[in-house]
């Protein structure tokens, strides 16, 4: 049995940069394609800009922070596996319809939970 899994990998990155610019081509497809993640782009882009404005703190800087990434991180991943569903098949698939639907769930989840982190910050500031 052949055990050796990098001469399954044909189109592997020769180093560190190549590696780095196959990772935005895939963000930059993503930006494309996607327009969830477009929306993703812009609400980062508006919540960063209102915590300079306000001037959180770093703690506060730290949620937002993770809150951005991870819901992008996200929608990267979700992407990725709308690919590859797309790739088993053209076809309707009730498992293909979960796929898709779980990995949309995941970031909805985490977009909510963002939401949430957002408004415990800059309401209080907005208000106060
Ligand atoms: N091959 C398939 N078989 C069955 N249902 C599918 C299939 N492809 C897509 N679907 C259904 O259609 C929905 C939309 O699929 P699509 O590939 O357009 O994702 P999308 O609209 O880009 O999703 P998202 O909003 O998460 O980015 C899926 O969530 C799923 O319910």
């Amino acid at each position: 049995m052949n055990t050796d899994y990098r001469g399954k990998r044909p189109f592997k990155a020769k180093g560190v940069l190549q590696s780095f610019y196959y990772a935005f081509e895939g963000i930059k497809h993503t930006i494309m394609t996607e327009r969830n993640m477009r929306i993703h782009m812009l609400i980062s882009i508006l919540v960063i800009g209102t915590g300079f404005i306000l001037k959180i703190t770093a703690l506060e800087w730290l949620f937002i922070l993770i809150a951005v990434g991870g819901v992008i991180s996200l929608e990267l991943i979700n992407t990725a596996l709308e690919r590859l569903v797309d790739l088993a098949t053209n076809d309707y698939h009730p498992l293909a319809k979960q796929a898709k639907d779980v990995a949309a769930g995941a970031v909805m989840v985490y977009a909510l939970l963002s939401i949430i982190i957002g408004l415990i910050i800059f309401l209080p500031k907005l208000i106060g």
